[in-house]
């Protein structure tokens, strides 16, 4: 975990008579882990009327989530809260079906009788942890999928610290494939470990709702019992537990970029979600990080293929940007109001060592240590180093477990800001 201490020297709309932005973007999905904004929709102008909130699944690899997220929007689209989105439509990149995995997080949304919702499925396997982290930072609370055939695996303990580390507070968790298991006991045992293990990593073990079902069984329709039934008692969860997190949009702009790509006639979009403030057709904006700054103009701006006069804060978006090419889009770089965030690449930061046992390291690391550096979008090697004046800096250790000051050197630069994560 890492705190920045310092920065030193260190619709037939928009875009009239053609096709959607994002249907275009879904259709380009450049290199795969683009954020990819479902290209069905429901209305032409989207709809503020319900507050809006970002989750996603999250858990080891083929414990359900695909599943789940199909699921729910199958459910909610027999009470008109959502197009459903079918399994194929979500895993759909050839290594996805070849391999039967998820490995680029997806976008869907769905709607509540409350709440508008937009969730990231994200992947389980091991070796795709990045698009997890990046698809779990837009999220503002998560919905852990557990089988109960398995329990709590690896990567369940890995996803709750990653969960907890990016700043959700709040998760809901779902107890799958519930078919296969005939004796209550091992449901049982399965809610007292996920209890346990969701007060480890500092969430609220007690009273975080637990809801135990079948994925499979409500997006085949059939067993309602565990199946339709348990999808409408986990979104009632969603609705009640996971909080809507107060929204900054009094600060000024800023939105991590996700993905780019360009569509041609018009131009560049930026994909991400507003982290703080609000932007408008003509709002100007700087792109900032991995070399100049540049300066340009939002000229549309749409989500969920519905088109927006405004984005705020939680919104995910896809930006036009005006005279700026493909190549000057990439992911990690932030779009924010002119003046108001600058990049660094060397800064000074608290840093605190995770244990073994909370999903970290083993062994000790020496000055010159290289690890890989998570801040908001982007993914960046970085260099620590000791404070100048540390004694015996060569030599000296850093254990699992310590707090120390360190000095990050990135190898580009990125937009940052004292209090930084
Ligand atoms: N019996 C049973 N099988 C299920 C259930 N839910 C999912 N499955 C099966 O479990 C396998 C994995 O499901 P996915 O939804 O792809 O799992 P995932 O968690 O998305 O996997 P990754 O994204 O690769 O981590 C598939 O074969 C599903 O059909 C369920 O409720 N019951
Ligand atoms: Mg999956």
């Amino acid at each position: 975990m890492l705190q920045l201490a310092s920065c030193r020297a260190v619709s037939r709309s928009l875009f009239s008579g053609r096709s959607s932005l994002l249907s275009a973007y879904a259709r380009q999905r450049v290199g795969g882990a683009l954020n990819e904004i479902t290209k069905r929709g429901y209305a032409e102008v989207f709809s503020r009327k319900k507050p809006h909130m970002n989750i996603g699944t999250i858990g080891h690899v083929d414990h359900g989530k695909t599943t789940l997220t199909a699921a729910i929007t199958k459910v909610l689209s027999s009470r008109g809260g959502a197009k459903f989105t079918d399994y194929s439509q979500i895993d759909k990149a050839p290594e996805e079906k070849a391999r039967g995995i998820t490995i680029n997080s997806s976008h869907v949304e769905y709607e509540t009788d409350n709440r508008h919702y937009g969730h990231i499925d994200c992947p389980g396997h091991a070796d795709y942890i990045k698009n997890m982290i990046t698809g779990a930072a837009q999220m503002d609370g998560a919905i852990i999928v557990v089988s109960a055939t398995d329990g709590q695996m690896p990567q369940t303990r890995e996803h709750l610290l990653l969960a907890r580390q990016v700043g959700i507070s709040r998760l809901v968790v779902f107890i799958n494939k519930v078919d296969m298991i005939s004796d209550p006991e091992m449901l049982e045992l399965v809610d007292m470990e996920m209890r346990d293990l969701l007060s480890t990593y500092n969430f609220d073990g007690e009273n975080t709702p637990i809801i135990m079902g079948s994925a499979l069984a409500a997006l085949e329709g059939r067993d309602d019992k565990i199946g339709a039934e348990k999808i409408v008692e986990l979104t009632e969860a969603c609705d009640t537990w996971l909080q809507l997190p107060p929204r900054d949009l009094e600060k000024p702009f800023l939105m991590p970029i996700e993905g780019g790509l360009s569509i041609s006639g018009r131009g560049t979009v930026a994909t991400g979600r507003v982290e703080r403030g609000v932007a408008t057709k003509g709002t100007d904006v700087e792109i900032i990080g991995y070399g100049s700054t540049l300066k340009t103009t939002v000229t549309g701006i749409e989500m969920f293929h519905k088109e927006l006069d405004r984005a705020e804060a939680g919104d995910s978006m896809g930006a036009l940007l005006r005279g700026i090419k493909r190549e000057q889009i990439r992911r990690g770089q932030v779009l924010a109001a002119p003046g108001s965030i600058k990049a660094a690449k060397k800064f000074l930061a608290q840093l605190y060592v995770l244990t073994k046992d909370e999903g970290g390291r083993a062994t000790p690391f020496v000055s010159n240590y290289r690890p890989q550096c998570f801040i908001r979008t982007a993914d960046i090697t970085v260099a620590l180093t000791f404070p100048e004046g540390t004694p015996d800096a060569d030599s000296k250790m850093v254990m699992p477990g310590d707090n120390v000051e360190m000095v990050c050197s990135l190898v580009f630069d990125i937009a940052l800001e004292v209090g930084s994560r």
